[in-house]
């Protein structure tokens, strides 16, 4: 979502919307999704969506929302978006002459939500003195707008979103745990695309069949290798990255057959099964920072150990690649095989001697491979 605030009419009911619903849950993943959304929508408890970035959470609060059988508005507020200062004022409105600038009377959003649905996309980033004010007006269903002394009683079903890890976010203290609690009262998690593969087809014929219609053309058809490739990519940016994709793979295609060759995708979400790797310098700056801000989020996260964690996954996922080769594993790493033995020692990571059998099950798992597999890695490992 991009404008930080959207109001849809009271029930929206759009063509696209109702499309949407009948693909987003085509995998029993997500329909089994679908039925725990349903399940809650009449209810007026507060509802958090979970998510990565682009799964659809906000297509599911309106969903919710169009399910709920509220007669006022569906308004949607990017946290992200929220300019801090003026955000009081957003929020609960204010009354005229309440600061500078404040030239007439205004709603807010929780009055301009009322009999609907309030829904704050991006919770993660509210501002913490927000975030004590917002809990304010969950506890007693009241807003007091800026300036103002009445009391206004609101009737809302708040939604919320996140793609973050909101118990990581508290461990952080950059978020109130008491406005968790009265939050995640029900929580629906919506899982990336890449583990509910049954609607990575549907949603592909949706997208080209919107493009074809846009574009006033016939809806291009994907072969079978392309099918496979999308069905092969792990789509970090889930079904925003696929929608785009489709877009861009549509008009390379320029015709009726959307080949593999055609599907492109964004560099910073290179695939991690199956597809060409991208290979010159400015590809690689883009997966390094890709790789950078996924460290970020890492780095908000309690977990202990990350350097030992970090050290022992570049080792096996290079070694892997290698076929557990050392010499073309420490040249990939640009490391002497001294020092990559001596990693692999400390990492528990040095192959059985041929023909041992100890250990290999555990090693096996380390690498995700068989130990059958484990025991041919381990004879080319000492063959140089
Ligand atoms: N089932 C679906 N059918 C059609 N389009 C969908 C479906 N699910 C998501 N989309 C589309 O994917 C895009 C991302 O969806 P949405 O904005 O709801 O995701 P989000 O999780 O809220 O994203 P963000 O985390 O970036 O806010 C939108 O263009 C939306 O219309």
């Amino acid at each position: 979502m991009n404008a930080p605030v959207l109001t849809l009419p009271p029930h929206e009911n759009s063509r696209e919307e109702i499309r949407a619903k009948a693909l987003l849950f085509a995998d029993p993943r997500s329909q089994q999704l679908l039925a725990q959304a349903e399940l809650v929508a009449a209810s007026p408890v507060p509802v958090l969506i979970q998510g990565e970035t682009g799964t659809g959470k906000e297509l599911l609060a309106r969903h919710l929302h169009k399910c709920s059988g509220r007669k006022g508005p569906f308004v949607a507020v990017n946290g992200a978006a929220i300019n801090e200062s003026l955000a009081e004022s957003e929020f609960f409105g204010h009354e005229a002459g309440s600061f500078t600038g404040a030239s007439g009377r205004r709603e807010g959003w929780f009055e301009a939500a009322q009999g609907g649905t309030l829904f704050l996309d991006e919770i993660g980033d509210l501002p913490l003195a927000l975030q004590v004010k917002l809990l304010r007006v969950l506890q007693e269903r009241e807003v007091v707008r800026v300036g103002g002394r009445r009391p206004i009683p609101i009737d809302v079903r708040v939604v919320t979103a996140t793609h973050v890890d909101l118990q990581s976010a508290i461990a952080a203290g950059r978020f109130r745990e008491d406005l968790f609690y009265r939050l995640n009262i029900v929580t629906l998690s919506i899982p990336p695309l890449r583990d509910r593969t049954g609607d990575i087809l549907p949603l592909a014929e949706h997208f080209l069949g919107h493009f074809a219609r846009e574009h006033d053309r016939p809806q291009p058809q994907l072969s079978h290798e392309a099918a496979q490739k999308l069905l092969a990519h792990s789509w970090p940016g889930n079904i925003r990255e696929l929608e785009n994709t489709l877009q861009g793979a549509a008009l390379l295609a320029g015709g009726p057959l959307i080949e593999a060759r055609h599907l492109q995708f964004s560099r910073r979400t290179a695939p991690l099964r199956g597809g060409a790797p991208a290979n010159d310098d400015a590809s690689a700056e883009q997966l390094w920072q890709g790789i950078r801000q996924q460290l970020q989020e890492l780095l908000d996260h309690p977990q202990q150990d990350l350097w030992a964690r970090w050290e022992a996954l570049l080792l096996q996922t290079t070694l892997s690649r290698h076929h557990f080769n050392q010499v073309h594993s420490a040249d990939r790493l640009g490391i002497s095989r001294h020092v990559l033995r001596t990693l692999m020692k400390r990492h528990d990571l040095l192959p059985p001697p041929p023909g041992a059998r100890y250990g290999a099950h555990s090693q096996a798992g380390m690498l995700g491979t068989e130990p059958s597999a484990l025991a041919a890695l381990a004879e080319n490992a000492y063959r140089e």
